[in-house]
């Protein structure tokens, strides 16, 4: 049986008690076993996200949903967890994903006009509803790079929010407001007034995507505003490469994978560990 949780008693709790949960973006094996490893060390929620991209990388939804639960038996994790699809881009991922065990999707139809958003969002929300699953879905652009594809932000609007919680009865809402998916180019520009307003109008727990580089005081101000849910994916693949290039540059005799790829498990935990007290969900396990 599966010890995998869907995000919504997560996220309630998180803006009931004014934290967020980090959304960590797993790539393979040794990534999801640091991340794993922070959340019970840091007596943590945790969501691990994986991408359309990522899955086809480890081998399809059956892969990623049995090695999850594999290591939450073997690392014997305690604290919940709940396994994402993120940025699902069809009503058939998301069912794909939920069927083989994932506790949560994203429905990303957030370029598309809102009355379609909201009408794909709603029939992901019904199948994934009647199997214990939550839905996370989006409205406006977040910037930078997704899977490979690069645009431009888009604020999201308030009134399309409002709509897409009543209407489609999501668990989490990403509004995009100035964040950017990979580095951003000087200090983040978030549109906090309208974080607010966002936060006030529709009630619902918000994410936030693009949450590498934005600095602390910016993080504890979109907490304040409603966020529960920070996506963090950038910065453990930046911290992992460098220690990795360190690895091959001081020994040039390395071959063994392990080797190679495993001193940056370390470095993972440890950025892991330090977003969850920045989060505020140490200890809210
Ligand atoms: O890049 C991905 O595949 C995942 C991201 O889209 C994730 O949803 C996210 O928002 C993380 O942002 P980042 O920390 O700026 O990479
Ligand atoms: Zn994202």
């Amino acid at each position: 049986m599966s010890r995998l949780v869907s995000m919504t008693d997560m996220l309630n709790k998180a803006l009931a008690e004014k934290y967020a949960v980090g959304q960590f973006n797993i790539n393979n094996l040794e990534w999801t076993q640091a991340i794993l490893q922070a959340a019970q060390e840091e007596k943590s929620p945790v969501i691990l996200g994986a991408s359309e991209g990522a899955v086809k990388y480890m081998g399809g939804f059956t892969v990623v949903s049995a090695m999850v639960n594999a290591l939450l038996e073997e690392m014997d994790i305690t604290v919940p967890v709940a396994l994402h699809l993120d940025h699902g881009s069809s009503f058939d991922t998301c069912k794909a994903a939920i069927d083989a065990g994932f506790s949560s999707v994203m429905i990303d139809h957030s370029h598309d006009p809102i009355e379609d958003n909201i009408s794909f969002t709603k029939k992901v929300v019904e199948y994934a509803h009647s199997k214990g699953a939550s839905v996370e879905a989006e409205i406006g652009t977040v910037g930078g790079e997704e899977d490979g594809v690069v645009g431009g932000v888009m604020y999201a609007d308030k009134e399309e929010c409002k709509r897409m919680v009543d209407e489609a009865g999501i668990d989490a809402l990403a509004a995009a407001l100035g964040s950017v998916h990979g580095d951003y180019d000087g200090e983040p520009k978030l549109g906090f007034d309208e974080m607010k307003e966002i936060s006030e109008l529709t009630g619902a727990p918000l994410v936030l995507h693009g949450g590498s580089g934005i600095p602390t005081h910016q993080i504890e101000k979109a907490i304040e505003y409603g966020h529960t849910k920070i996506n963090v994916n950038t910065e453990l693949q930046q911290v992992w490469a460098k220690r990795t290039r360190e690895v091959i540059a001081t020994n040039e005799k390395v071959y063994d994978p392990r080797k190679i790829i495993g001193p940056g498990k370390a470095d993972i935990t440890e950025t892991t560990k330090a977003k969850m007290r920045e989060f505020g969900s140490s200890n809210k396990a």
